[in-house]
């Protein structure tokens, strides 16, 4: 299934926060958001997971406006892994993955035997079996977002809208968690703070800054030096992988920006 961010801007409490954005995930393909901190990734993304409305614009799955559908059937088509989501207080991580079924289910809302064999087939997937009985609350952060996207899984989506993924997770379960969504072969648009990360996982990648689109295109077309320098205020040296040849970005930090505003 294919996304399209269509010309979206949003408005909160006033203020415009992203500004006439158009992208496109097609189907199948990972496609990651990166920008610097406030750059507008979690508000982009909250309007394609339908959290904001947008003030213009449209967010169409398959070419169909996923604001103007039923909440369910949005449901059944898109998952989301907020970066912060207040929902789970009081629920096992057994239950909060159950959650991912309610789209699906009719009448009792009781989950059946088979949304019972998909929660576990998803918590197995993510490596979270173990936590099944635990309380959501009790998890370590790591634990949590693995249970999260459990329940993003257990919804059986055709497309994933992830904000910060491998937030919480050591370097072995961001590998694998990435690895894991990768693999899914969902449609996936996925904002990741890691350059080098985004660069191996993502088939695209759009960079946002200011609330709008700077550049966008395969990984290492996208981030050069410039833009880096540009965007993040740092400065990249790109050296191959001693093993594989991938190109890894190291970077330094520029010095101070003598043009940046001063305050009083
Ligand atoms: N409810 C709100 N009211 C006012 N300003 C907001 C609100 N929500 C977000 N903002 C501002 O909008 C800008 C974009 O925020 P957003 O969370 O989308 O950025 P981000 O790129 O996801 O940042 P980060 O990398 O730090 O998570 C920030 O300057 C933020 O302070």
């Amino acid at each position: 299934m294919r996304i399209d961010i269509d010309a979206v801007s949003v408005d909160v409490a006033g203020a415009r926060l992203v500004h006439d954005i158009t992208l496109r995930a097609d189907s199948g393909r990972v496609v990651g958001l990166v920008g610097p901190n406030g750059s507008g990734k979690s508000t982009l993304l909250r309007c394609a997971y339908r959290a904001l409305r947008p003030a213009a614009g449209t967010v169409r799955l398959d070419g169909a406006d996923l604001h103007a559908m039923g909440v369910r059937e949005g449901a059944r088509h898109l998952a989301a892994l907020p970066q912060e989501s207040a929902t789970e207080f009081g629920f096992t991580a057994a239950e909060v993955v159950a959650m991912g079924r309610l789209p699906h289910q009719r009448g009792s809302g009781r989950p059946s035997a088979a949304d019972l064999r998909v929660c576990e087939d998803a918590l197995d997937r993510t490596g979270a079996a173990h936590l099944a009985g635990r309380a959501f609350l009790s998890l370590s952060g790591g634990e949590k977002q693995r249970v999260l996207i459990a329940r993003a899984l257990a919804q059986e989506p055709r497309v994933l809208v992830l904000d910060e993924p491998t937030n919480h997770l050591d370097i072995a379960q961001q590998l694998e968690l990435l690895a894991l969504v990768r693999d899914s072969g969902l449609t996936v648009l996925t904002a990741l703070h890691d350059l080098n990360l985004a660069a191996v996982h993502c088939d695209e990648l759009y960079v946002i800054s200011g609330g709008r689109i700077v550049a966008s295109g395969a990984p290492h077309d996208v981030l050069g030096p410039e833009l880096l320098a540009e965007v993040f205020g740092v400065r990249a040296h790109r050296v191959p992988h001693p093993e594989t040849g991938a190109v890894q970005l190291l970077f330094d930090r520029l010095p101070a920006r003598t043009d940046a505003p001063t305050t009083p």
